[in-house]
């Protein structure tokens, strides 16, 4: 965390509660949420966590019924334009005018700005430009992500909320997006974002805030949440089996223990080809080295090596009804 990042949203104890035919419903039930300048804070959960009702929230468009909600300093419900023109928000389906292009739409979002931003190097760096005068009902899911993204930074933002920004795109436009988010993250804005994509949290949030039935079930930053301070498990993998006499020499106080052929590393990633083991009990560098000697002196030669840290994913399922 940057040393002058400063908190630009803060909500503190957000409840709503809504009407329907069976009767109340809490749907947010005590939520506290922060985003700083100069960080990605990613808002994660099952379907019907809350995510979209705290974001609405955030930016002045609802109001809970009980609870203290701040934009840049003020109560957003009040807010004028002075408030609303350096706050920028991408929805998830779009909200764009099926009927106008990208050009016109950019150029008449960009027109409402005292200073907008720089709307040709914008659309060039989304790679907007080559349907920029196509009807936008005519884009695809992920063109129309990218004209929406550009949109809502049109007004140079000190927040950006982006509800699901990588939904629908290929890896192309997607790698174009995370450039993005993270140029603006190093600029000082505060990023918010929800996504169902667990990798994209993982690589691009700096704060992590994961709900569950409107309640805030974990926050902190991916490390903290998938608790990458302690010593995670080993799996090695050779192109052969390992022979006996490699087996009985393995260094004391760790612990050897073959993978079933089929059962790959937990990590969401297709299992490496050839005998894979797992290995318990590295917590020290000496135990890193008795390891190495132990490959040297076999004439082992590992072809894949990884540390088996939790995931977000695994965290998610933790919280996940
Ligand atoms: N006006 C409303 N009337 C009735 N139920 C509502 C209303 N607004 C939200 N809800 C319910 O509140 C819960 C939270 O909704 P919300 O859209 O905030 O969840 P979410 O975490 O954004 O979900 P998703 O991941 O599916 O977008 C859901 O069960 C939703 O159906």
């Amino acid at each position: 965390m940057s040393s002058s990042s400063s908190v630009l949203v803060s909500l503190t104890g957000l409840r709503k509660t809504v009407r329907t035919p069976r009767g109340p419903l809490e749907i947010l039930q005590g939520v506290d949420f922060q985003a700083r300048s100069g960080q990605v804070t990613a808002l994660l959960g099952p379907n019907g966590a809350g995510k979209t009702t705290t974001l609405t929230i955030a930016q002045g468009l609802d109001r809970p019924d009980v609870g203290s909600v701040r934009l840049l300093g003020e109560d957003p419900w009040h807010g004028g334009p002075a408030l609303r023109s350096q706050v920028g928000v991408m929805l998830q389906d779009g909200g764009l005018p099926p009927s106008a292009s990208p050009a016109r739409l950019l150029r008449h979002v960009a027109s409402l700005y005292r200073t907008p931003a720089d709307m040709d190097a914008l659309t060039s760096r989304l790679g907007i430009d080559e349907f920029a005068g196509r009807d936008i009902r005519r884009l695809s899911g992920g063109q129309k992500q990218r004209v929406a993204l550009a949109a809502a930074l049109a007004g140079r933002p000190r927040i950006v909320f982006l509800d699901e920004p990588s939904a629908g795109l290929d890896p192309i436009s997607r790698q174009l997006v995370f450039d993005l988010i993270l140029e603006l993250k190093h600029s000082g804005l505060a990023v918010v974002l929800t996504t169902h994509l667990l990798d994209d949290a993982e690589r691009l949030a700096d704060h992590v805030v994961l709900m569950r039935n409107g309640t805030v079930e974990r926050a902190g930053t991916v490390a903290q949440l998938t608790d990458r301070s302690t010593p995670a498990p080993v799996h090695f993998t050779t192109p052969h089996p390992l022979d006996s006499t490699a087996m009985t020499a393995f260094p004391d106080g760790l612990d050897l223990v073959p993978e079933p052929p089929s059962g790959g590393p937990a990590t969401g990633s297709a299992p490496p080809q050839g005998c894979t083991f797992r290995i318990e009990g590295i917590t020290t560098p000496d135990d890193w080295s008795d390891l190495a000697s132990w490959w040297r002196d076999h004439r082992i030669m590992p072809t894949d090596v990884r540390l088996l840290h939790r995931s977000l994913e695994d965290v998610f399922l933790e919280v996940a009804p």
